[in-house]
């Protein structure tokens, strides 16, 4: 597969939304241009294409829906897992893997990590059964670079909050963000070549030219 998976993840309010379509608009207009030799991003050859977990298909936009719905039914714990695990198997079949053999550079709002700490750090599922459900949900297939959006759990919370409605998982209690937060920790000190963290307390300007500064060398060393 030729194509590229970018995904943007940490705890709520971190950023992650806002920074993916500023790097979308920053390579559709070329942004990246002088580190790809004779590589073209945006058009044709190396399409842009950003999609999010839950809610990347049409399955998706259904299970997102259960799932975020605030007003929804209490679900259990292995309930939630295994519905975020099937909207990714949709995901990675019907849009990622396709893609990424069309050559995009694929811009994702969340993906396997977000489930180890939600549901395995946040609700307290094993990790290791977390671990297998992931690999089944993606057939093997991980990102190619994670930016991890570090930031405090309650001032994520807190923007998040001020941004308007709260969905079921904001919900949650501070302590379930702070195990979230400690799980995505844990993660960036086990994969450190996959995961870079981004310090999320900056303005949206410099968290952006932190980000951008990590595609020049990323891309560099892939193309
Ligand atoms: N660097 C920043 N400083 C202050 N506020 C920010 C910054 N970046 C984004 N925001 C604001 O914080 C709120 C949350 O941002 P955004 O939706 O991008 O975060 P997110 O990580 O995608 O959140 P969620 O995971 O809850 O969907 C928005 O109102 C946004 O305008
Ligand atoms: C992929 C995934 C997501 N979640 C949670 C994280 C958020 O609370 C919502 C997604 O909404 P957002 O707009 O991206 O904030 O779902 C999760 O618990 N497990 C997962 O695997």
């Amino acid at each position: 597969m030729s194509g590229k998976l970018i995904v943007f993840e940490g705890v709520e309010g971190g950023g992650k939304t806002t920074q993916l379509q500023r790097c979308s608009n920053w390579l559709r207009a070329g942004g990246l241009q002088d580190c790809l030799g004779n590589v073209c991003l945006g058009n044709q050859t190396m399409p842009v294409v950003v999609t999010r977990e839950p809610g990347g298909t049409l399955l998706g936009a259904k299970v997102r829906q259960l799932l975020l719905d605030r007003d929804s039914s209490p679900i259990h714990p292995r309930a939630e897992l295994l519905l975020y695990a099937a909207d990714r198997a949709e995901h990675v079949e019907e849009l990622i893997k396709p893609q990424l053999v069309n050559g995009a550079i694929i811009l994702c709002d969340r993906y396997t990590d977000s489930t180890i700490a939600y549901q395995g750090y946040g609700r307290g599922i094993d990790l290791k059964l977390i671990e297998e459900l992931n690999q089944i949900a993606t057939a093997g297939l991980e990102s190619d670079l994670t930016l991890w959006l570090d930031i405090d759990a309650e001032i994520g919370l807190e923007r998040a909050r001020q941004r308007g409605t709260v969905d079921r998982m904001e919900q949650a209690d501070l302590a379930f963000h702070r195990r979230v937060q400690q799980g995505f920790q844990q993660l960036y000190q086990q994969n450190p070549d996959r995961i870079v963290r981004v310090d999320a307390s900056y303005s949206e300007e410099e968290v952006h030219n932190s980000i951008q500064k990590i595609f020049r060398e990323r891309f560099r060393s892939w193309f």
